[in-house]
């Protein structure tokens, strides 16, 4: 297991559709924001200044991290966890670059070619809510990931996520519209082609994810369950409006991954 030892240090993890930043202050989380893949160039200038010492906040327009006081000073430490290894090349000329990888990870039974996102997040929600734990990731791909009271990986599924999968349609179809996902659960039964879209991938997904959590509750009936990823918020929302009594057991936290790292860290 590593320890991440840190005053002022970045945390990053690479995801397939944003890259999702934290500044820790020992075991502290600062501040969290999300940007778009980064350009070759930018990148090489954040190292550039990262190595000297500055931050280079005002490459982070808009996000919560320049609404904070952080003096310039050494060398910030970088922990990249990274399910987008093209991606994370890019930062790999970083002399403080510590890439977080599975063996470094508090737990039992990982398959080598597991995300490390999902092994973070589940750590995280495991070490903030206890052991069995059971956490839903909607992002890019929406995943299911669950450890028992041994912190031992149960298992858990991927399937598209609830953009990739309006996007998917749009790609691979002639007459098939972009649409967005509105935040209220759409009528099933549609009369229109944007409704339509909206009601299978909505109903189908929620109905799956209903499905596991009650599978889930049977083998681990005491288990809590987290749900976190770019969806959370929509996904919950519909959890809501159609099976409230499980909606209400379900922990929205942007933050999974984070508290993952951060319960590596040293002054923890
Ligand atoms: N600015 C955004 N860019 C991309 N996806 C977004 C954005 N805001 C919300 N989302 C939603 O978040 C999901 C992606 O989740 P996210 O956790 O960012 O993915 P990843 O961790 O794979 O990069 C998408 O399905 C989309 O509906
Ligand atoms: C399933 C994922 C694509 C999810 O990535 P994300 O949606 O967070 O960008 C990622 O965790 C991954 O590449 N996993 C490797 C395969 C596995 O977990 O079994
Ligand atoms: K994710």
């Amino acid at each position: 297991m590593i320890i991440v030892n840190c005053d002022n240090c970045l945390g990053l993890m690479i995801g397939n559709s944003r890259l999702h930043w934290a500044l820790f202050t020992g075991a502290t989380l600062e501040a969290a924001w999300d940007t778009d893949h980064l350009p070759a160039l930018v990148v090489e200038q954040l190292i550039q200044s990262w190595q000297a010492g500055e931050w280079k906040t005002e490459l982070f327009p808009d996000t919560q991290i320049n609404a904070i006081q952080i003096p310039n000073s050494t060398p910030i430490p970088l922990y990249v966890a990274s399910v987008v290894p093209v991606q994370t090349q890019l930062w790999q000329t970083y002399p403080y670059i510590n890439v977080i990888t599975l063996d470094q990870l508090p737990l039992h039974g990982l398959y080598p070619t597991l995300g490390i996102d999902r092994a973070l997040a589940v750590l995280g929600a495991g070490e903030n809510l206890g052991f069995p734990v059971l956490v839903i990731d909607g992002g890019t791909a929406l995943t299911f990931t669950g450890v028992d009271a041994q912190k031992r990986l149960v298992g858990g599924a991927i399937l598209p996520g609830l953009r990739l999968q309006i996007q998917s349609l749009t790609d691979r179809t002639a007459a098939l519209p972009k649409i967005e996902l509105y935040s209220e659960m759409p009528p099933r039964w549609a009369l229109n082609t944007v409704e339509a879209i909206q009601s299978g991938v909505s109903y189908t997904v929620l109905a799956g994810v209903k499905d596991f959590i009650e599978s889930w509750w049977q083998e681990f009936p005491e288990s809590k369950i987290a749900i976190t990823g770019g969806d959370r918020t929509l996904l919950l929302v519909y959890l809501q409006a159609k099976f409230p009594n499980i909606a209400a057991k379900v922990i929205a936290d942007p933050h999974l991954i984070f508290w993952g790292m951060q319960s590596l860290t040293i002054n923890n």
